[in-house]
């Protein structure tokens, strides 16, 4: 898939922008604070109808404006999609082929993008928070019913916890309700983590294959997922979700004395090893970024095999963070192939000699200006 256009009004600091973009590689060039991952995140906004940089929504509002408004053609196997999204001080509403969608996802999924910026490269090193966004990220967007399952196991978790600090505080007593609470929780929780072994499963084939040939056959990578219910319990939804239940039980004391919830997806973590040790404690940076980057490539091969589609990809300021032969090895892999949007400050030196006619546009606070071709 690729998109097509992009309208933009009030969104950052766009006032008005209306732009069309190349099937393959997008330049966006400037100095800092012009507005160039602005633009890569309206895109991101746009198929997520949420930030990969903030979690308000009315940061997104240019300052001054009520409405943000964002249209984008999207060029799929099946026709033209044309989507819409309105974030206002009040909410969101989103239009799927100028109809509207009752719940937002719904509307979640058509347009799929990745984005790799170099906050990514510390997937592998970074706090297991970030590895537990990058699957909830990624595997939400190919997968409805997983968006489903997280969005009303965070509202659970929610109520649960509320309801945990009300026992712990005696405002409460009824533990029938912490039950019932416990059983929906594992309920989903099984959902989500039955999916994401699934999912990591096939993104782990695609890393092995792209950091074997990164590393030309020195390295193998492997992934493993870090929870508390046993290698042997994770065989099924079933077996998950009757671990997790009985696990709420025998945790039940140390949970109220906590007032949280100490078990569940929201707790789990994933690992990378390279040759069998953890590239996290073990690795050398180098090692660490190959890791990120054979993941991130990963994704786009999973994101084809589950959606029929190759993604959009957004790299936002990331060829300075690698060195040129970890930049070759980026840019061979999605040309002709992906369309990508890159910022970066000036393109020369193995970007410059390696992209195909890319489509480069200087951005100049929030205006577009687009380069004659060379
Ligand atoms: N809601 C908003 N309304 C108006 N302007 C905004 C809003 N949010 C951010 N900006 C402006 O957008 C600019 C930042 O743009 P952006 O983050 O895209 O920078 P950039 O071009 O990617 O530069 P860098 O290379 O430094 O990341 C800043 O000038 C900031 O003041």
């Amino acid at each position: 898939m690729y998109l097509e256009n992009l309208e933009l009004h009030d969104f950052r600091n766009y006032k008005q922008l209306a732009v069309t973009f190349s099937q393959g590689v997008n330049v966006l060039l400037g100095e800092n604070a012009q507005g160039k991952t602005n633009l890569l995140e309206a895109i991101y906004v746009l198929a997520l109808t949420r930030s990969h940089r903030t979690a308000n929504d009315k940061e997104l509002i240019r300052w001054q404006a009520s409405t943000a408004t964002l249209k984008g053609r999207l060029h799929k196997a099946t026709g033209s999609l044309p989507l819409e999204l309105e974030l206002g001080k009040k909410g969101k509403r989103a239009k799927v082929n100028h109809l509207e969608q009752a719940k937002l996802s719904q509307y979640v999924g058509n347009l799929n993008v990745i984005v790799f910026a170099p906050e990514d490269l510390a997937i592998v090193k970074g706090a297991p928070s970030l590895r537990r966004r990058f699957m909830d990220m990624e595997f939400g967007q190919m997968s409805p019913k997983y968006l489903y399952n997280l969005s009303q196991y965070r509202a659970i978790l929610k109520q649960r916890n509320q309801y945990l600090r009300q026992l712990n505080h005696h405002e409460a007593k009824d533990k029938v309700y912490l039950g019932v609470l416990s059983d929906q929780l594992a309920a989903f929780g099984a959902e989500i983590i039955a999916k994401r072994l699934e999912l990591l499963k096939q993104l782990e084939h695609w890393a092995q294959v792209i950091h074997a040939e990164i590393t030309q056959n020195q390295e193998q990578l492997s992934f493993h997922y870090v929870t508390q219910i046993a290698d042997d319990q994770l065989t099924s939804v079933d077996h998950i979700y009757q671990t997790l239940q009985t696990m709420y039980a025998q945790q039940q004391a140390k949970e109220i004395f906590q007032g949280t919830t100490l078990l569940g997806p929201h707790r789990d973590d994933l690992q990378f090893s390279v040759n069998g040790k953890n590239v996290q404690t073990f690795g050398s940076q180098g090692q660490q970024r190959t890791t990120a980057l054979s993941v991130k490539l990963a994704e786009i091969d999973l994101m084809k095999a589950e959606t029929g589609e190759y993604p959009v990809l957004l790299l936002d300021d990331v060829l300075s963070e690698l060195d040129a032969a970890r930049q070759t090895h980026l840019l061979t892999a999605i040309q002709n192939k992906v369309q990508t949007f890159l910022t970066t400050p000036s393109l020369d030196g193995v970007a410059r000699k390696l992209i195909n006619e890319p489509k480069v546009f200087e951005v100049n606070h929030g205006i577009l200006h687009e380069e004659e071709p060379h």
